[in-house]
């Protein structure tokens, strides 16, 4: 068995991983993500049980269980440069021997779930509600650093992008689908769509403060007029598609869920943030008790 180098699997002194700064027995195999660190411990005040508080940079874990379900809630903090880290660091947790530095004999597959916000590219699509990505579509570049294959769907809603895109906007892109199963039980009662995770919040985003962008809200806002089937692409964030991208490659099943804090089309911005990222934490959590 192959082992890995200390240069690329790094290891603390006490033998937690490099940046989340965790053992293999501090986390659980159900795994929420959130982006704001803040949002951490807003998750684990519904936890029965706390039996692990770490953190170190933007990286907050918690770890305990509601009733005799197990869960940790982990903050990525924002962009899929992040996300490269806390997803391969959480799948060396489960998949590779610290001891040995190589891959386990038998793989250990996580759910992981997002509990987001977002911004919607839809008018009919208001503040405060809840989205579950069918799909990620990655604006950014993380997955061209890996040998990651499309399956067929996604072959397919590439294909009808880029013909939907054709003379409107070249953006370059990538196509990742979400868990199925976890889209069906967790994602149940709120709106599957379609997400595009950008590399970042402005211009990548449409937006324009002093800076213009190469394209603004308005050509960005005909991507919410694309469906893939019944599914429309619904809404912007930044670390769903590559959530899915490595999850898929990795083994893992991942959803992401957001609420809509803006809406892009009406120029509007959710009165209370805070009160409606709350809502869908109520949500997912009682989706998974
Ligand atoms: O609220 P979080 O989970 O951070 O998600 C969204 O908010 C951040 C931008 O404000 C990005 O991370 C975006 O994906
Ligand atoms: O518009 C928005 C709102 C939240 N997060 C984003 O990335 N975009």
């Amino acid at each position: 068995m192959q082992r890995i180098s200390n240069a690329e699997l790094i290891l603390n002194a006490d033998g937690s991983i490099y940046h989340l700064n965790l053992r293999p027995e501090d986390i659980a195999p159900t795994i929420i993500t959130v982006g704001n660190p803040g949002r951490v411990a807003r998750v684990s005040q519904y936890f029965d049980e706390v039996r692990v508080k770490k953190e170190k940079r933007e990286f907050v874990c918690h770890t305990g269980r509601i009733g005799q379900t197990e869960l940790s809630v982990l903050s990525t903090g924002i962009g899929p440069d992040n996300i490269d880290i806390v997803i391969n660091e959480l799948d060396a947790l489960v998949n590779i021997d610290f001891e040995t530095r190589a891959p386990k004999a038998e793989h250990t597959a996580l759910n992981i779930i997002r509990i987001g916000t977002s911004g919607s590219l839809r008018a009919d699509l208001p503040v405060d509600s809840f989205v579950a990505s069918a799909y990620g579509i990655g604006l950014d570049n993380m997955l061209s650093f890996y040998q990651y294959q499309q399956n067929l769907a996604e072959a397919e809603l590439e294909d009808e992008l880029r013909a939907f895109l054709k003379e409107k906007m070249d953006l370059p892109f990538y196509v990742c689908a979400g868990s199925k199963a976890l889209l069906e039980t967790v994602g149940q009662g709120m709106h599957h769509g379609i997400t595009l995770t950008a590399a970042g919040f402005y211009g990548p985003q449409g937006r324009q403060l002093r800076l213009q962008p190469r394209f603004n809200t308005e050509r960005m806002e005909q991507l919410g007029h694309f469906y893939f089937g019944k599914t429309p692409i619904t809404n912007f964030e930044m670390e769903t598609a590559a959530i899915y991208g490595l999850c898929r490659m990795l083994g893992h099943q991942a959803l992401s869920t957001n609420v809509i804090l803006a809406n892009r089309p009406a120029g509007q911005f959710s009165p209370d943030p805070k009160k409606s990222v709350g809502k869908l934490i109520k949500f997912v959590l009682q989706q998974l008790e």
